[in-house]
């Protein structure tokens, strides 16, 4: 008999998540039955969306909702051996039971001297939503400028970094001056902490006196809104989050886009990464490849000790994360 600790959402969150609203459980797991496989948590990921998310799909005593990479640590299907590391959507769970349905193996040429935690960043659902959003909602070209916001976290390091592949100029902001730092040595052309500059309207102005001709948004709001009037003619912009809104209690007003939209015909989309989940191993394959080859670098701030998930979890929404949140057991 295995012994499973959880994390559940003991009261849903009103305005910035507490440890408070967490609760730490321990469940019997029963023993396997033919067909089943136990797993063991090794990193689990903590991921802004968990917070909009858990108000949408989840209930107060619900494991909170989450993706980790597992070992296989017992089974009793012949389709997976003991040993095995796959990516799961368990929750914040130690230990679990699976049909081996909801599994995703590593890529089949994961490199052995590569951290198996980056399949749930670099090479994994943030990577694939920075490469499709680069490139099937942006569309960018050659020579063209990309604005990113967020841009030291999981998504936006990846971003910048794919932009650049792409022939493209990069500009990058991020809420701290060690983030700064971080994003010129991968590689951002120009890069400002938000927090510190005088005018964001003048930063971005600085950094691209043309304008932007893509805008991947990772934190929408007031950003956004400022961001929207250097958009040059016809330029695109991919919403990908709106984490500056996510522990609102009250929605934020204005101003409003339509004016910038329609008189210099912007483009702007919304977006979920499981748009393409017919073509995730083609993202996966492109992007541990950029990896290896060093094109993309990866930091990731690790959390030690699963009793830690809900501190790990706050603090990358306040900030406190360069590159990929995760949480080692
Ligand atoms: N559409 C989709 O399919 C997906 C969307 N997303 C979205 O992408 C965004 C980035 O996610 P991810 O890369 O995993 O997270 P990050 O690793 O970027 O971590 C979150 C970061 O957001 C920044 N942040 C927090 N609060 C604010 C604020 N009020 N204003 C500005 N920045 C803030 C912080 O960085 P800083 O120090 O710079 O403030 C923090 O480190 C999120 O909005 C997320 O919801 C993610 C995955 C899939
Ligand atoms: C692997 C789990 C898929 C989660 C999809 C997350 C979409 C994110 C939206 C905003 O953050």
């Amino acid at each position: 008999m295995v012994t499973a600790k959880v994390w559940v959402l003991k009261k849903h969150f009103e305005g910035f998540p507490k440890i408070s609203n967490f609760d730490l459980k321990e469940i019997e797991l029963p023993n396997l039955k033919d067909g089943e496989l136990l797993l063991q948590s090794v990193f689990l990921s903590v991921d802004p969306y968990m917070r909009p998310y858990s108000r949408r799909d989840m209930k107060e005593g619900d494991v909170m909702i989450g993706t980790q990479v597992a070992r296989i640590v017992e089974s009793k299907n012949p389709a997976f051996t003991v040993g095995v590391f796959v990516v799961a959507r368990s929750g914040w769970r130690t230990h679990f039971i699976s049909d081996g349905k909801d599994l995703q193996a590593l890529p089949s040429s994961w490199p052995e001297s590569l951290p198996r935690s980056l399949a749930l960043g670099t090479i994994g659902m943030p990577g694939l939503t920075a490469y499709f959003g680069l490139l099937e909602v942006c569309k960018t070209k050659p020579g063209e400028t990309v604005l990113v916001n967020a841009a030291a976290g999981a998504v936006g390091s990846v971003v910048g970094q794919l932009a650049k592949i792409w022939g493209c100029k990069v500009v990058g902001c991020a809420g701290s001056d060690d983030k700064v730092a971080y994003l010129k040595k991968i590689g951002f052309d120009e890069a400002f902490n938000y927090k510190t500059v005088t005018s964001l309207d003048e930063a971005l102005r600085k950094a691209s006196p043309d304008g932007y001709d893509c805008f991947f948004d990772n934190v929408g709001g007031e950003f956004a809104s400022v961001a929207i009037n250097q958009m040059k003619k016809y330029g695109r912009i991919a919403v990908c989050g709106a984490i500056s809104q996510y522990n609102d209690t009250v929605p934020q007003k204005g101003p409003y886009v339509q004016i910038p939209m329609i008189f210099k015909e912007l483009r702007m989309e919304g977006f979920l990464v499981t748009s393409w989940n017919n073509r995730w191993e083609e993202g996966l394959k492109a992007l541990l490849k950029w990896v290896m080859e060093g094109k993309v670098k990866c930091h990731e701030q690790v959390t030690e000790g699963f009793e830690n998930m809900p501190a790990a979890f706050i603090g990358m929404l306040k900030g406190e994360n360069l590159g990929k949140a995760v949480v080692k057991v």
